[in-house]
């Protein structure tokens, strides 16, 4: 018989445990290696409230360039909302499993859902040591019907967050808009109005050096911009793995394929993980920015004068479907759109 959701949550069983479960060890070659890899200090942390807005865009454009990830401080979003938004997330992952995967599974269309791992949990060699709740940030109710509404704070909270992260991805998108040199409103619209949350949750593991909360990938995203409350992010830079210091004032953004794409590949997609730990669960909450699905995806036209495009034009909806069916092997996916066929 099937296990129901509950019972299949990390959360609902991980301190019943010794030892990692079988279905959850990778094999040797896939384990994480190094567990405390360097904190990275040379991820650019951004003031965005400097006063001097060409320095602004050519930091975001050269950590866009060189890691494809960077963070963000005075960036506008009051810090109680931030605390208060993490403490509900917390508080949401702390509830009783009954309780979660109910408040998870009411949406018939599954676009809000609970879920555990990856959302192919099914056929999965090797789960992550994960769960999550993803929903869309649209709050017409049409969507909001489904939020969660345990904790009962949940959809105010939640709400009026959304409101803050959605101006701040307007702030990102037009900065890294102007870096590329196209019109600072060239993201507005339908390639970034299908926002959607996803909060994380990674449960102590009592050993680390065997499990993955998430293995190595590249988002499907415009961009992310991701709130996080302890270490565990690693991003893969020149064949190393480096760790993203979390800061509680802080965002931390990366370049997902949407945006590698417009930009014609002067941006790169980052690659990242997540290692889990054995003293503290860490929560996380992405705001992952996606275009409207017949919305299309292709090189900027002013980025491909001296350079040729590189990828191939299509809708969103078919980038998904061959980001869903490779998501494992990110050069696959490139090639799939690529036009050079390299
Ligand atoms: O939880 C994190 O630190 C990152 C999560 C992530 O990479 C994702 O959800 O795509
Ligand atoms: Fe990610």
């Amino acid at each position: 018989m099937e296990t129901v959701l509950d019972q299949k949550l990390v959360s609902s069983w991980f301190d019943v445990h010794q030892s990692v479960p079988e279905t959850y060890v990778f094999p040797p070659e896939k384990r994480p290696g190094k567990l405390n890899v360097p904190l990275c200090k040379s991820i650019p942390v951004v003031d965005l409230a400097s006063y001097d807005h060409r320095d602004t865009i050519q930091q975001i454009f050269k950590a866009s360039q060189d890691y494809g990830f960077f963070q963000v401080i005075n960036h506008g979003v009051p810090q109680k909302v931030i605390d208060e938004t993490m403490r509900v997330f917390k508080e949401f992952h702390a509830m009783p499993s009954k309780d979660k995967a109910r408040e998870g599974s009411k949406d018939p269309s599954r676009n809000c859902k609970l879920y555990t791992s990856s959302e192919n949990y099914a056929n999965e060699e090797v789960h992550f040591w994960r769960d999550a709740l993803t929903h869309p940030c649209h709050t017409s109710e049409k969507y909001l019907q489904y939020w969660p509404n345990k904790p009962s704070q949940y959809r105010e909270v939640v709400k009026g967050y959304l409101e803050e992260v959605k101006n701040l991805g307007c702030v990102i998108l037009e900065l890294l808009a102007e870096g590329l040199g196209l019109s600072s409103e060239f993201f507005n619209g339908r390639l970034s109005d299908n926002p959607m949350l996803l909060s994380n949750h990674y449960p102590p593991c009592p050993d680390p050096s065997l499990t993955l909360g998430l293995t190595k990938h590249r988002d499907p995203s415009l961009i992310t911009i991701l709130l996080q409350d302890i270490e565990g992010l690693q991003v893969f830079k020149d064949g190393n793995w480096i760790g993203v210091e979390p800061f509680s004032t802080a965002f931390v953004v990366n370049v997902g394929y949407v945006l590698q794409i417009i930009s014609n590949s002067k941006f790169k997609g980052a690659e990242h993980r997540v290692v889990t730990n054995s003293r503290a669960a860490r929560t996380t909450i992405a705001y992952l920015i996606y275009p409207s699905n017949e919305s299309l995806i292709e090189p900027a036209k002013a980025l491909c004068n001296r350079n040729p495009p590189l990828y191939r034009s299509l809708n969103f909806k078919e980038f998904l479907k061959i980001f869903k069916s490779k998501a494992a092997n990110a050069e696959a996916v490139l090639q799939n759109i690529s036009l050079s066929g390299s």
